[in-house]
């Protein structure tokens, strides 16, 4: 058995049931291969046994009421992975699936994604298996200030600064930062995406989605391509997914589909500026379901499937994890997709991911492509501590920039180690190295 081997066999055992974790645990060991060959001081100090081993992590329980006036009660969480080169940061997600091992597998990649932004971040991420699907706004206020009466023990804008991730938006961000400045008397920049009146940052909405596409173009200008005229299929239709095909709109790319848990929606003639805002009330405002998309403009509506067998040149998984499986790459590469850049946090199953980097095609994971999101909240903490707000133009350009530099530090990496273009690797060895130097000259902590 190898080294990295004998790593991923001891983060099985003793995380048993962790799928989500496991896997992206072993992605990136694996890609960290010939960098621990290299550089034989990270085996010496020990650092991938002590970067697979979260710093800290906590379970909570949330009781809430109902609006009948029955006691609810969910569980939440906190996993506090790696500080080394920042306060911990990263999404809250409320959605049925949270367990552990989603949340230690997002806050796992959350330490590299946070690396490659340059900014002075750590990673974490937390969450409950609250379903606010159908939930009042008052049931989910009451369960935000219960969550929140927890969390605030462990968090603080130099601790621990979260934000939003599935099922926890604006609204969401509104309650939870009220209850922390209830409970502890103070007006900091604890959480980010906040709303624009109290603290929030212009673009840090649009940020994931934009930031993702503006990825996609440095990856297609590698190949002297750009957006114009290219048919794009997006999947959800949450805030990446919605940023995202309004990003490709203004670039003159024509958007297809999109999607929730319930089916996709294909529209031929392309999801223009005026549909988007339809989805964007749909989904923000009513809180309804894609299928009303498909009712209102007279287009198919596919129940219960996922919208990677339509023909198109680039796309975008903008939903959850494992939404995009082997069979999925293949149709895609068979039917002359020339792109992929993932909003969603490794929405391609492993054996997927093998499909794209052997076909040779423009192929972005999550942790470098959608990494504009925590960027665009890493500014907004800044504005905070500067007590100052930027421009959306000054916001835009400063993310813009951030993306093309994830792509070259993720591009240049992957060159040294003799795979250009394959982001994967560049991706996770760019995040990793920086991480890996702070913990050696922190000691051993
Ligand atoms: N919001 C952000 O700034 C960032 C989000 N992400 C990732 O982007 C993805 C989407 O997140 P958001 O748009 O923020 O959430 P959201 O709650 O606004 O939207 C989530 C979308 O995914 C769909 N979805 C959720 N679970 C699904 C399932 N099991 N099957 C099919 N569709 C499903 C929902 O119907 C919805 O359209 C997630 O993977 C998240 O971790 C990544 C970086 C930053
Ligand atoms: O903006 C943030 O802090 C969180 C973003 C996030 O959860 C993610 O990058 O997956």
């Amino acid at each position: 058995m190898t080294y990295i081997q004998e790593i991923l066999e001891t983060v099985k055992r003793k995380n048993p049931g962790e799928l989500e974790f496991h896997q992206a645990v072993q992605e990136v060991l694996e890609s960290l291969e010939p960098v621990i060959e290299k550089h034989p001081e990270y085996k010496k100090a020990k650092i991938l046994e002590r970067i697979v081993e979260p710093e800290r992590a906590i379970t909570f329980r949330v009781a809430w009421m109902d609006d009948k006036g029955e006691v609810q009660v969910n569980r939440g969480y906190r996993v506090q992975f790696n500080s080394a080169i920042g306060p911990y940061k990263g999404g809250l997600r409320f959605h049925p699936s949270v367990n552990f091992g989603v949340l230690k597998f997002l806050a796992f990649e959350q330490i590299f994604k946070n690396s490659l932004t340059t900014l002075p971040i750590g990673g974490g991420k937390g969450g409950s298996d609250f379903d606010p699907k159908g939930k009042s706004d008052a049931e989910i206020m009451r369960f935000c200030q219960s969550f929140m009466t927890e969390l605030s023990k462990y968090i603080g804008p130099d601790t621990d600064v979260p934000a939003g991730d599935i099922g926890v938006g604006a609204r969401e961000i509104g309650y939870l930062f009220g209850q922390y400045k209830r409970l502890k008397n103070e007006y900091t920049g604890v959480l980010t995406g906040k709303g624009l009146k109290w603290g929030g940052s212009l673009i840090r909405p649009e940020a994931t989605g934009y930031g993702c596409v503006y990825f996609a173009q440095e990856m297609l200008a590698t190949r002297y391509e750009t957006f114009e005229g290219k048919i794009c299929v997006v999947s959800g239709s949450g805030n990446v997914a919605q940023y995202t095909v309004e990003k490709l709109n203004e670039l003159g790319a024509k958007v297809v589909t999109l999607s929730d848990s319930n089916g996709y929606i294909y529209d031929p003639e392309g999801i223009g500026p005026e549909k988007l805002e339809f989805v964007k009330e749909l989904k923000n405002v009513r809180r309804g379901r894609i299928s009303e998309y498909a009712e209102k403009y007279g287009v198919g509506y596919f129940e219960g499937q996922k919208p990677w067998n339509v023909k198109c040149d680039c796309a975008f998984p903008s939903a959850t994890q494992n939404e995009l499986g082997s069979e999925d790459a293949q149709a895609l590469v068979n039917n002359g997709c020339m792109l992929v850049s993932e909003g969603a946090n490794m929405p391609t199953v492993p054996e997927g991911v093998d499909i794209f980097l052997n076909a040779k095609i423009l192929y972005g994971p999550g942790k470098a492509a959608n990494a504009g999101g925590v960027a665009t909240s890493a500014l907004e903490m800044s504005q905070n501590s500067m007590r100052l707000s930027w421009t959306r133009e000054e916001v835009d350009e400063k993310l813009k920039q951030i993306m093309k530099s994830i792509h070259k530090s993720a591009y240049e990496a992957s060159k040294e180690y003799g795979h250009p273009g394959n982001y994967v690797l560049g991706a996770n060895i760019a995040g990793f190295k920086k991480v890996a130097d702070a913990m050696i000259e922190q000691g051993l902590i």
